[in-house]
C-alpha cells in the first residue's frame, strides 16, 4: 500500500484522480488539498464522489506525509509548491507545464516567465520514457493535446520517416479548467468551433521536444475548442520523407501495430475504422487509426484521448503504477463508453 496525497484536488484533474484511486487496491487517499474548501466534504465539490470519508484541507506543504503527491495545480504554481514536496522525502507527479521541457530556456519563451523552481524531472509519456519514469523522484505528467499528438506520430518518429507533421486539434472544454472564463462561456463555445493560439500554443514545443528525441521532424500544432465536455480528437497530417513516395495506408498500420503492440492503453482501430471521442470518454484509452494516404502523399492519422485521463489523471496513475512497481493497468482498467 502506499499513502498518496493530492494537492488542488478541488479541480477537474484533482477530481478525476481521486475517482481512479478510490478504486486502487494499492492505494490510500491520506491528503486532498484545497485553498478554499478546507475542512469541507469532497462530495461538496465532487457530487459523483460520495460517502467516501474524505474531506478538503488547506495543510501547509511539510505537514503532509505521503509517498506519492500529485500536483494538479496550474503551471506557475506547480513549481512553488513541487520543491518543498520532494524535501518531504515523497514522489511528485506534477500535471502542470511546469516540469516537462528538458531545456528550461525554452520553458521561458514559451510561458513568458521565469522559472523559479528548476529540478531535473522525467517526462511521463509512459510509451516513450517507461525505463526512466520507473526511476524518477518527479515525473512530468504531459499536456493533453501533447499526449494525442505526440502518441499519433511516435511510431513514424521513431522509424526516422518523418519530415513534417501538422497536428490539428479539437478540445472539449473541460481542457480549460473548472473556473469559467470568457471562452469557456457557455454561449461562446455552444453551437461553435474557435481556433485559439493557432500558430503559437505551449504545446507545440512540447511536441517537437519529444517527436524531435527520434528525428529531424518539423512540427506544427493548432488547437481548436468544440463544444463537447471531454475528449481531443487530433487529426495528424503527415509528410514524409522522399524515399516513402510509394508506401501504403497497410505498411503503416502494421508500423504502428508492431510499436505498441504490448502497450496497455494504446489501442489501434481495424482497418477504416475512425477514433471517436465517445469511445475513450472517462477511460484512459488512446485510439489511434484511419492512415489514409490522399493523391498529394498526406498522410492522415487520428487520435482520440480523454483529456482528464489519458490526457492528465489516467497517464499520472500510470506513472503511478511504474514509480511504485505496481501493474500498469492497476485502478485503470475501465473501457470508454458508446455512445
Ligand atoms: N484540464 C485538463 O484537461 C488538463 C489539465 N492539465 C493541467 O493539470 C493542472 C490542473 O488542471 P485542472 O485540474 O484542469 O485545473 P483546475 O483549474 O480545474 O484546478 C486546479 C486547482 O488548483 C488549485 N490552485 C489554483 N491555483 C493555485 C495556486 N496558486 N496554488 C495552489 N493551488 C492552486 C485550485 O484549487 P483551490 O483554489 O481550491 O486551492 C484549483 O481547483 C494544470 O496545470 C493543467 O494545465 C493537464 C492536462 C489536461
Ligand atoms: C481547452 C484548453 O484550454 N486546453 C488547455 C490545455 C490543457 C492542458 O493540457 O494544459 P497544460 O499543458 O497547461 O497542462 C489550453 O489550451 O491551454
Amino acid at each position: 500500500m502506499v499513502d498518496v496525497a493530492i494537492i488542488g484536488a478541488s479541480g477537474y484533474t484533482g477530481g478525476e484522480l481521486i475517482r481512479f484511486l478510490l478504486n486502487h487496491p494499492e492505494v490510500e487517499i491520506t491528503d486532498i488539498t484545497s485553498r478554499k474548501y478546507d475542512n469541507i466534504p469532497l462530495h461538496k465539490v465532487h457530487p459523483n464522489l460520495r460517502d467516501t470519508g474524505l474531506k478538503f484541507s488547506n495543510k501547509k506543504l511539510n505537514d503532509i506525509n505521503a509517498d506519492i503527491i500529485f500536483t494538479a495545480t496550474p503551471h506557475g504554481a506547480s513549481m512553488k509548491i513541487v520543491p518543498e514536496l520532494l524535501d518531504t522525502g515523497a514522489k511528485v507527479i506534477d500535471l502542470s507545464g511546469d516540469y516537462r521541457f528538458n531545456d528550461y530556456n525554452i520553458y521561458e519563451k514559451w510561458y513568458g516567465f521565469k522559472h523559479t523552481g528548476k529540478i531535473d524531472a522525467v517526462y511521463g509519456l509512459p510509451e516513450i520514457h517507461r525505463k526512466e519514469i520507473k526511476k524518477a523522484k518527479l515525473v512530468a505528467n504531459p499536456g493533453c493535446f501533447t499526449t494525442g499528438s505526440i502518441l499519433s506520430a511516435f511510431p513514424l518518429s521513431k522509424a526516422k520517416m518523418l519530415n513534417r507533421c501538422i497536428f490539428d486539434s479539437k478540445s472539449g472544454v473541460s481542457g480549460s479548467g473548472i473556473k469559467p472564463t470568457e471562452s469557456s462561456h457557455y454561449p461562446n463555445i455552444g453551437d461553435n468551433i474557435n481556433p485559439y493560439k493557432v500558430t503559437s500554443h505551449r504545446h507545440m514545443p512540447e511536441i517537437q521536444q519529444e517527436l524531435g528525441l527520434f528525428s529531424d521532424v518539423k512540427v506544427s500544432f493548432t488547437p481548436h475548442l468544440v463544444p463537447v465536455i471531454r475528449g481531443i480528437l487530433t487529426t495528424n497530417h503527415s509528410f514524409l520523407k522522399d524515399e516513402y513516395n510509394d508506401i501504403g495506408s497497410e505498411e503503416i498500420r502494421d508500423i504502428y501495430l508492431k510499436q505498441y503492440k504490448d502497450e496497455p492503453f494504446v489501442k489501434i482501430m481495424d482497418e477504416g475504422e475512425m477514433p471517436r471521442l465517445s469511445s475513450v470518454r472517462g477511460s484512459n484509452y488512446i485510439h489511434i487509426g484511419c492512415f489514409e494516404i490522399d493523391e498529394t502523399g498526406r498522410l492522415v492519422i487520428v487520435s482520440a484521448i480523454d483529456n482528464l485521463v489519458k490526457g492528465a489523471s489516467g497517464q499520472a496513475i500510470h506513472n503511478m503504477n511504474l514509480l511504485c512497481g505496481f501493474d500498469e493497468t492497476e485502478g485503470l482498467e475501465a473501457y470508454g463508453m458508446h455512445p
